[in-house]
């Protein structure tokens, strides 16, 4: 048992308290974990394109009435206190944080069809742990809520039992907390979404170069794709993806005239592409990436996340005629199940990750970490968690 656990913890967490503000570098209370539920010791924390999404208030999930809130999802730590009740976790493991949750006993859990849990999902959108409160309390007492139930962006934070994943404590943690998102919805998209088999040769398209897209390549590369196609507005990312395996690049603002992303993918697959992903979270984007999918089988998976009010559209013509419109979360991934090995993976050589990290920043600089996502040459900034 630890000398803290039981009792408060008084720790630095960066708050965000208003949209499009910077964080606020604040002392926060961590309440001591309830029955089903671990306090972590955040060690790591990535900035995820969804992070900035949620701070600029483009996040249906998440108004006024959502603020104070913490945020941070991409995190690694280790556990130094449990609550009641709690199996399968103990005191020191090391551990990555689950926004999807897995409890084994659920109709989701148990359906075989999906790794959409909905044993948390419900408080979890409102930023409240299960038993419908809060562990953060800012220094006046009032409540902080909780975001995609992991707020790493606090050196303590508390997250229900079933939404962490045990991992090996040989991996390094400021690596592996790229599990906890980007990477993992890329490959996991390729593999249990998409389900690309290394038998087919397929040719596909992947629409904007951030790590989730990245990742999706190395996903394709690993599924032997022979033509992976990397779309971005900036050109600056052709180097990254062709460095990931990537076999052709192109920036859609510098077609020529009469073109159309739609029109040049189809020229260059001989009729369209096997599998297409948007990681942008553009709902034009989204449209495109259907419709230059192979009539008969192409499929488009949708990963990139779109801001409230937004809705996607095409002439139902494209899926009657065998386009296939499929969406991830999380890469169909099984959190506390398949993580680990996912981190094996890593530790064995097989799955990039170091690659993706442009930088690392000391948590009281966490606000440029923002900064850097659309500097176009950062793919992943950890936030040291105790710096
Ligand atoms: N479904 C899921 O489980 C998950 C979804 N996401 C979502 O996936 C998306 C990607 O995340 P991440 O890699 O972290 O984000 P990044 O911001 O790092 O990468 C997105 C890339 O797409 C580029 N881009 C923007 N608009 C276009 C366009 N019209 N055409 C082509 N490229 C474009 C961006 O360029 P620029 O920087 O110049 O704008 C950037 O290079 C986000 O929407 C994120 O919220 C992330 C993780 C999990
Ligand atoms: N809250 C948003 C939607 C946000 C969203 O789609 N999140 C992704 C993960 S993004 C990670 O970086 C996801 O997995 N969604 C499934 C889920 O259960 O949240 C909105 O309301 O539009
Ligand atoms: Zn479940
Ligand atoms: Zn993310």
């Amino acid at each position: 048992m630890s000398d803290t656990a039981g009792k408060s913890i008084f720790c630095k967490a960066a708050v965000l308290r208003q949209f499009n503000k910077p964080l606020s570098l604040e002392e926060i209370e961590v309440l001591p974990p309830k029955a089903h539920e671990v306090r972590v010791k955040v060690l790591a924390n990535a900035m995820c394109h969804t992070d900035y999404y949620s701070w600029s208030g483009a996040d249906s999930e998440l108004n006024d009435d959502g603020l104070p809130v913490i945020l941070g999802h991409e995190c690694s730590g280790v556990v130094e206190s449990i609550g009641e009740g709690v199996e399968g976790v103990k005191v020191g493991d090391h551990v990555i944080a689950l926004y999807t949750a897995e409890c084994r006993e659920c109709k989701f859990c148990k359906s075989g069809k999906t790794n959409l849990c909905g044993s948390v999902r419900a408080t979890q959108g409102k930023g409240l742990m299960p038993d419908g409160t809060t562990r953060f309390r800012s220094k006046d007492g009032k409540p902080i809520y909780h975001f995609m139930g992991c707020s790493g962006f606090s050196q303590y934070t508390v997250l229900a039992d079933v939404s962490v994943a045990v991992i090996d404590p040989k991996a390094p943690l400021d690596k592996v907390c790229l599990l906890g998102c980007g990477v993992t919805t890329g490959t996991g998209s390729v593999f249990n979404v998409a389900q690309v088999d290394e038998n087919e040769e397929a040719q596909a398209a992947v629409f904007g170069i951030g790590a989730v897209g990245l990742a999706v390549i190395d996903g394709l590369k690993i599924r032997k794709a022979k033509k992976i196609i990397a779309i971005d507005i900036n050109d600056g990312k052709e180097e990254w993806a062709k460095k990931w395996g990537a076999t052709d690049f192109i920036n859609p603002t510098k077609l020529k005239e009469g073109e159309t992303i739609v029109s040049k993918l189809i020229e260059m697959t001989d009729g369209g592409c096997d599998y297409t992903f948007d990681c942008t979270g553009n709902v034009k984007v989204m449209r495109d990436a259907l419709e230059a999918c192979h009539k008969g089988w192409g499929t488009s998976v949708i990963i990139g996340v779109a801001s409230a009010g937004k809705e996607i559209a095409t002439r139902p013509f494209q899926l009657v005629t065998g386009r296939v419109w499929k969406g991830s979360a999380f890469g169909g991934v099984k959190g506390r199940t398949q993580l680990p090995g996912f981190v094996d993976d890593y530790m064995k050589g097989e799955l990039k990750l170091d690659e993706y990290i442009t930088g690392y920043k000391s948590f009281d600089k966490v606000n440029e970490a923002f900064d850097d996502l659309h500097s176009g040459n950062v793919i992943r900034t950890v936030v040291n968690m105790w710096e």
